[in-house]
């Protein structure tokens, strides 16, 4: 083979000789041929395999050759990489260094500035040329006259933060000096350690970090505040996500769920605590404040993390970007004290403060329940009506605190007794109902007043004694006996009292035959003993005019009864009544007094009346200390005697007429004026009227009634009108209610009228109303009889 010995790495020197000193191929192969020639086979061979070895190490060695070659080369790429991308990394920290909008400097271990930015070279007036100046030194001279106002830990948001990023810095730590930002930010360059300080003129910065540390510090004292008005008005808040359904509470909200601010309050576990009833409906309302964006205001029930049973308020405001609700927010407040006051009042509205018993209201409503339902049904509905007997002796004699006590025992005894479905109620003093729902057989019910009058057999403690009680049961069936309520009522009332008349401590079933009867009017003196006490008696006030010329002369004073269940009482009714128990005393001085006030007072208001009239039943003529009571109390109310009149009627004189005129005598000394009342009706001879003191007639209105129509009742009027004339009185004719009437009795030349046609009687403001525009006299026309009159008891 033939190679070129210059450029062949593998060519022997002039000696056959490798440049490694070992013999080279060629020269191998001449010895060999000249061995082969000389015949020297053996040496031949031995030549040629040293030649073999030698090409193969030789190929060898080419090989490592190239391979080295290889690295090199890749060694080479990799350093020229490496140099770019140091080269880059230099270029991208120049440039972001340079065209950093903040003052940057490059400082060394010790210190030193080893380069500045443009920002940095304006703000500390640097040199092109960067000195080895002390740049802390220099940057606490320039700003010697700024103060440290905050040490930062992190730098959210700044631009060294995106230093940060880039991945050249570690951030160390930083601090405002003034309004200047210094940020001390060490980090490795070209495998050299650096530190940047970026130095910011942060002013306007500083300005918004102020004013948002000062709106943070605000919303924190707003938070603190209104953490603590919600503790003080124990009202939580709440907020939810309705996105993710993350709930946020207060810790007023914790508290009021018994739970602490360290449990979690998800969604699911906020609802739970709601009792089920509630949670549906809460649930509900949630979804349509989320839905509708709808605000809501509930009033719920639930359970605490300590299973306290509580009511809470809880209120809620959707809040919504756009069109979606992104928030709900809203209060909770424990309102349990003020459901358990609601529920008091409740009670307190609806059952009697003595008993705990249902009172009259609630009895009212159960019993108008119980009636509809028996009207759907056909069943039988039992009233008992129950009084104790003789109760009125315990509280006058032990007094009314024993008198309570044995109420309160025996209302619980009683209680006791009645079905669940039935009620027990108290009207007031003694008097109990008990209302037998869907009674059955109606007799059950008499079997069931058995058992009450039976239990009522055992002693009742008080405090200071045991006392025994009867009691008197009145029934009543609906529909037998009533079909509403009232009629119940009463028929159960008048059924006790016959009970009572009975000989008391036993029950009666109603009998329509009772209500006729002396039932009724025994029922009527037990209300109207307390009728004073409990304000039920009024006044109404009739005008008494000149029929001259219709001025106003006088006024009657008229008793009305204002009676909670009947509604206003006419005195015919009751004054018999107040006659036969004795109440009558009572009830005139009251009237007396009153009447007297109210004349008193008008003169006050400059509404003079001349005189008043006030009737006298018998049974105060015959009392011994009429006449001081009249005149005491004619001192009491400042009323001077000539203005009172004193009417008696004529058949009470005449009953007792010694004892009449014994009194009247008195009553006239004193001054007052004395009229007899219904003159015409008693038979009174000239002679016996001729003995009274008497001052007036009053005609009775049976002989007005037919004036203008009937002969004999004018010819009795004209000569009711000359015998007042005859013996000097004046004459009243009353129930004048036609202008006819008026008209022949002032013809007849009759003082004084009083009648529908001048005024029905009227409670005192309302006369006041009438006559105080009526100046110098009404004036009567054809037709005033047509006028709608006020309604009168009984009339
Ligand atoms: N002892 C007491 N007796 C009293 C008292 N208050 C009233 N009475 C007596 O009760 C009887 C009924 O009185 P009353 O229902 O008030 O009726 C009076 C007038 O309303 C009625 N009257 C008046 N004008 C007319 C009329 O034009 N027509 C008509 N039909 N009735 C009319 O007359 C009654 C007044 O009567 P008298 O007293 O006789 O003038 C009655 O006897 C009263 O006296 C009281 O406080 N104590």
């Amino acid at each position: 083979m033939t190679r070129n010995p210059n450029s062949n790495p593998e060519k022997p020197n002039r000696d056959g000789l490798h440049p490694s000193g070992q013999e080279t191929v060629d020269g191998l192969r001449l010895r060999a041929a000249e061995a082969l020639e000389s015949g020297r086979f053996d040496l031949a061979d031995e030549i040629l395999a040293g030649i073999d070895g030698q090409e193969l190490q030789l190929a060898k060695l080419v090989e490592n050759l190239r391979v080295y070659q290889a690295e090199l080369e890749i060694q080479n790429e990799e350093l020229q990489r490496s140099q770019q991308q140091a080269q880059d990394a230099a270029a991208r920290f120049s440039a972001f260094f340079n065209n950093l909008p903040l003052a940057g400097l490059v400082i060394d271990r010790q210190g030193l500035i080893k380069e500045a930015n443009q920002g940095a070279r304006t703000l500390f007036g640097l040199r092109d040329r960067v000195g080895h100046q002390h740049f802390f030194a220099r940057l606490i001279a320039d700003t010697d006259r700024g103060e440290v106002i905050h040490a930062w830990s992190n730098l959210d948001g700044d631009q060294p933060r995106e230093l940060a990023e880039l991945g050249f810095l570690t951030l160390e730590g930083d601090r405002f000096v003034g309004d200047l930002h210094l940020a001390k930010l060490p980090c490795t360059l070209d495998d050299e350690p650096r530190t940047i300080c970026a130095v910011v003129d942060r002013t306007e910065s500083v300005r918004q970090s102020r004013a948002l540390a000062e709106a943070t510090e605000q919303l924190r004292r707003s938070e603190r505040f209104l953490d603590a008005t919600g503790r003080i008005a124990k009202v939580g808040g709440w907020e939810m996500d309705v996105s993710t359904g993350q709930v946020r509470w207060t810790d007023m909200t914790y508290r009021i769920h018994d739970l602490s601010p360290s449990d979690d309050p998800p969604l699911t576990k906020a609802l739970a605590f709601f009792d089920p009833e509630d949670r549906q409906l809460l649930e509900h309302r949630i979804d349509r404040a989320i839905a509708r964006a709808e605000p809501y205001d509930l009033q719920l029930r639930m359970t605490t993390a300590k299973d306290r049973a509580i009511w809470v308020q809880t209120t809620c405001q959707p809040v919504s970007e756009g069109d979606r609700v992104t928030k709900l927010q809203g209060t909770i407040q424990d309102i349990s004290h003020l459901k358990r006051s609601e529920e008091q009042l409740e009670f307190l509205a609806h059952h009697d403060p003595l008993t705990g018993l249902a009172n009259r209201s609630l009895f009212r409503a159960r019993l108008e329940l119980c009636l509809q339902r028996a009207a759907r049904s056909g069943a039988h509905v039992a009233l008992l009506f129950l009084d104790l007997d003789r109760f009125k002796y315990v509280n006058d004699s032990l007094g009314h605190s024993v008198g309570d006590q044995l109420l309160e025992r025996v209302a619980a005894a009683l209680a006791k007794q009645v079905r669940s479905s039935d009620t027990i109620a108290r009207l007031g003093g003694d008097e109990f109902v008990v209302i037998m729902d869907d009674v059955g057989n109606p007799r059950f019910a008499g079997k069931f007043a058995r058992r009450l009058l039976g239990m009522l057999d055992q002693p009742f403690a008080t405090e200071t004694r045991e006392l025994y009680v009867t009691a008197s049961i009145g029934i009543s069936i609906y529909p037998e006996d009533g079909a509403d309520m009232d009629t119940l009522l009463r028929h159960a009332d008048i059924a006790m009292y016959r009970a009572k008349e009975n000989g008391r401590n036993g029950f009666n079933f109603y009998e329509p035959a009772m209500s006729a009867g002396a039932a009724e009017r025994l029922r009527m003196e037990h209300e109207l003993r307390g009728a004073l006490a409990r304000d039920e008696m009024l006044l109404h006030y009739q005008p008494q005019v000149a029929l001259s010329d219709c001025s106003l002369r006088g006024v009657e004073a008229l008793c009305r009864w204002q009676h909670p269940r009947l509604g206003l009482v006419a005195p015919d009714q009751f004054i018999p009544v107040a006659e036969d128990s004795g109440l009558i005393g009572e009830l005139t001085a009251w009237v007396l007094e009153q009447a007297c006030r109210q004349l008193i007072l008008w003169d006050r208001a400059g509404f003079r009346i001349p005189r008043l009239a006030v009737n006298l039943p018998m049974r105060e003529i015959e009392r011994t200390d009429l006449v001081n009571r009249v005149r005491r109390t004619l001192e009491r109310t400042g009323l001077t005697p000539d203005r009172l009149e004193l009417e008696v009627t004529e058949s009470m004189i005449m009953r007792r007429l010694d004892l009449a005129v014994t009194t009247l005598d008195a009553l006239r000394a004193l001054g007052v004026i004395l009229a007899l009342d219904d003159f015409g009706t008693g038979h009174s001879s000239l002679a016996h009227l001729k003995r009274l003191p008497l001052n007036r007639l009053k005609m009775d209105r049976s002989f007005v009634e037919r004036l203008g129509k009937d002969r004999d009742d004018e010819a009795i009027a004209r000569a009711v009108i000359a015998l007042g004339r005859s013996l000097g009185l004046g004459v009243i004719a009353e129930g004048i209610e036609t202008r006819t009437q008026h008209d022949f009795l002032r013809d007849e030349f009759c003082d004084e009228g009083q009648g529908y046609l001048y005024g029905r009687p009227l409670a005192a403001a309302a006369f006041l109303e009438s006559w105080s525009v009526m100046e110098g006299g009404m004036h009567l026309s054809a037709d005033r009889t047509a006028e709608a009159p006020e309604p009168e008891p009984g009339s």
